[in-house]
């Protein structure tokens, strides 16, 4: 695992007056992922290509665990890091299993018997049962299913760190959602370090644990989603992550934000356990059990303790998502932004 830490990354392509990212600070912890979004031209392509150095940063740093890419060798380094992108660039001459194996035999070390457990290892943890897809050659596949194999190639050397730029973007919204649903399933097996660049903020939402948003070549804001839908940075941000949105709100923001805690709250005590519900359940979860049960409140309790952080209404979630709209409506752009 990897932390990567962009200090005060700077890129002006030669022949340019403006940087494409301009003196960028900020860190992607070891196992998360971090989704960078954004206009297009704000630089996010060019700021996930320096860490791999397909382009060379002009000034700053990429540190990944303490040593700084510039200074290691690029052949070592890329062996270090996945490189997923839209275009997945299989070799049609190739079968998937021959593809995925040129990849793992890169990383050495590996003896033949072990390489192809390997290939077929890879192509189960992508989806793609090998005695079905190790044969196949890339124009057999639909595009999900290339996807899968560069995903699966981009983990044959086992990095730490994997660069995905928009790697779902070409394919149809239900295809989207179940890679971006495996990608979920993969990473909960083998933690890597994801910076990922997408246009889709639901995607972003959906699998980042920080969004980091980009206008101009600079950093606007990073934050967990929760943080931007609860707190954008401007109205900029607000506009891009649709602050306004209220199912948006009421999927992510936590009942913590929506507490009703004036004594005369409605009491919901002789509801029993069917009127409670943990700090961490959304706007939406809370919503949908006072539908459901019709209790006139839910109490908010943590499992480690008996005393309750408050109520939880509907017209306490409605003063929180109307409290949203008013911020909206009042947009604070930042200069020379454009959404
Ligand atoms: N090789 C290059 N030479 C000069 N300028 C470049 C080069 N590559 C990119 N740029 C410029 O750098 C800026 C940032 O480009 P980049 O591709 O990083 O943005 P992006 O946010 O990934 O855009 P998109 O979302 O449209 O893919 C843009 O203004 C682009 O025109």
């Amino acid at each position: 695992m990897a932390t990567i830490a962009f200090q005060e990354i700077t890129k002006l392509y030669p022949k340019t007056q403006k940087p494409a990212v301009d003196a960028v600070s900020f860190e992607v912890p070891e196992g998360s992922t971090c989704v960078l979004v954004g206009t297009s031209g704000s630089g996010k392509t060019t700021l996930l290509r320096m860490v791999n150095r397909l382009i060379e940063p002009t000034s700053g740093a990429i540190i990944i665990d303490g040593k700084d890419v510039l200074k290691e060798n690029t052949i070592q380094l890329r062996r270090r890091i996945g490189y997923v992108i839209q275009q997945v660039g299989l070799f049609p001459h190739m079968t998937v299993g021959e593809n995925v194996r040129v990849t793992a035999e890169i990383a050495g070390g590996w003896e033949k018997q072990r390489l192809n457990k390997r290939v077929d290892e890879l192509l189960d943890l992508v989806g793609l049962p090998p005695a079905d897809y190790r044969k196949r050659f890339p124009r057999q596949l639909s595009g999900g299913q290339q996807q899968r194999v560069g995903l699966a190639r981009a983990l044959a050397t086992d990095p730490a760190i994997l660069l995905m730029d928009e790697p779902f973007g070409a394919l149809d919204a239900i295809t989207r959602a179940r890679m971006q649903d495996e990608l979920q399933r993969i990473q909960r097996d083998v933690h890597k370090t994801i910076l990922f660049v997408s246009h889709d903020i639901d995607e972003a939402f959906k699998l980042g644990d920080q969004i980091a948003v980009m206008s101009e070549g600079k950093l606007v804001q990073i934050g967990s989603p929760v943080e931007l839908l609860a707190r954008p940075a401007n109205g900029f941000v607000s506009q891009l992550v649709g602050a306004d949105n209220t199912l948006r709100q009421l999927q992510y923001l936590p009942v913590s934000t929506a507490l009703d805690n004036r004594p005369e709250a409605v009491s919901s005590a002789h509801w029993g356990d069917a009127a409670t519900c943990s700090p961490d359940a959304t706007l939406l979860d809370a919503m949908l059990q006072l539908l459901s049960t019709g209790s006139p409140a839910l109490t908010v309790t943590s499992s480690d303790s008996t005393q309750p952080q408050g109520n939880i209404t509907l017209a306490s979630i409605n003063r929180e998502i109307s409290r949203h709209r008013g911020q909206q409506s009042q947009p604070n752009q930042p200069e020379g932004s454009h959404a």
